[in-house]
């Protein structure tokens, strides 16, 4: 249980990146609120200043909330909200250090991140992203049998690495929408009722299930722990004509791997929502045709974004009248 914030003025909170005008406003109101309006993300110098004169911060992850940037002394700062439901950009020893509480923003958005996956999946076995750019670049010459065929969805098998919410909310469109046969990996047993509920298999290792996907769908954590699960030698696993799908984290990725089994088409084809050290993008993926990328859009609706800010804004009430935040993660 948080100790009740007793506080003679409004909270001091530090908004670091632009969000939905209707939030905005809503933390304005609540909150001594300042928002960042450079465009750009803090840097860790400027980060450890904000440490020291904010009760609250809310961070996204394009903010590096590494043990660098949070290398202060009795900060001031009791609660980073974060603005998303992926936190491993925020070091967790760090603040546990500092007994600073950690928030996130589960749920508000599950579909609309499974969206996505399903749009990767279905643009990368269609072969979409190379139609459009032929078509754009003038060099279509129309119908023939045999232009840009791709390989089917429906009916396949899919291979689901993380069975948390964005996981389920994948099976739940991939097994009742196209009806693919869905096999899980994750990091512990998953209920039976949760498995019939997408008519799904629970295997036992990564390495087990590899083989047998047509399709793989990421959806864990990223993190130390999680780094470079898909490795070359996992790549090496899949089928030579199934495809890798990642809107979990770029790190989860070895992507000078991907890059090498892409181009030696040990796999299909892959489609990338994430990159590691983004918005870098490894100059070796950007010469794959057979690989579709998007700048990080898994959140990207208006609702959600603004769902995602309502969420943050009930966990910092939550916080500063002496709760503990109801998504509270460290
Ligand atoms: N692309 C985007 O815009 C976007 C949007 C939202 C979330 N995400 C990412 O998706 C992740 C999942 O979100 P969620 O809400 O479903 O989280 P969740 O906690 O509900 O589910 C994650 C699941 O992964 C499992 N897991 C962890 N490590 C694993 C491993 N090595 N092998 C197998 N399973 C493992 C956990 O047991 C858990 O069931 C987030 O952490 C975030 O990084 C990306």
């Amino acid at each position: 249980m948080n100790m009740p914030v007793i506080m003679n003025s409004k909270p001091k909170v530090l908004v670091t990146r632009r969000w939905p005008a209707a939030v905005e406003a809503q933390l304005a109101e609540r909150f001594d609120t300042e928002f960042n309006r450079t465009d750009t993300p803090l840097t860790s110098a400027e980060f450890r200043s904000a440490l020291a004169r904010f009760d609250a911060i809310l961070p996204t992850v394009t903010d590096k909330l590494g043990a660098e940037a949070l290398d202060v002394s009795a900060p001031q700062t009791r609660l980073l909200a974060n603005y998303g439901v992926g936190y491993s950009h925020i070091d967790a020893d760090a603040v546990r250090t500092h007994g600073i509480t950690v928030s996130n923003t589960p749920d508000v958005l599950s579909e609309c991140t499974a969206d996505i996956a399903m749009t990767l999946m279905l643009m990368v076995a269609r072969r979409a992203g190379e139609g459009e750019r032929e078509l754009r670049a003038g060099e279509w010459t129309g119908w023939r049998p045999t232009h840009l065929v791709g390989a089917k969805v429906s009916g396949k098998v899919l291979g689901i690495v993380g069975f948390g919410r964005i996981g389920q909310a994948m099976a739940q469109r991939a097994h009742h929408g196209f009806g693919m046969k869905i096999l899980v990996q994750n990091r512990s047993a998953v209920p039976q009722d949760v498995l019939d509920r997408y008519g799904a298999t629970q295997v036992e290792t990564l390495d087990a299930m590899l083989p047998q996907c047509d399709f793989v769908s990421l959806h864990c954590p990223g993190g130390a722990a999680n780094r470079h699960l898909i490795n070359s030698r996992r790549l090496d696993l899949m089928k030579p004509d199934a495809f890798l799908i990642n809107t979990a984290r770029g790190e989860v990725v070895d992507e000078h791997a991907l890059a090498q089994a892409l181009m030696f088409d040990c796999i299909g084809g892959a489609a990338l929502d994430v990159f590691d050290g983004e918005p870098r993008i490894a100059p070796v993926l950007l010469d794959c045709d057979n690989l579709v990328m998007l700048p990080h859009l898994g959140s990207a609706t208006r609702e959600t974004r603004e769902a995602m800010g309502m969420r943050v804004l009930d966990n910092l009430v939550d916080y500063f009248e002496g709760r503990d935040p109801r998504d509270k993660v460290l």
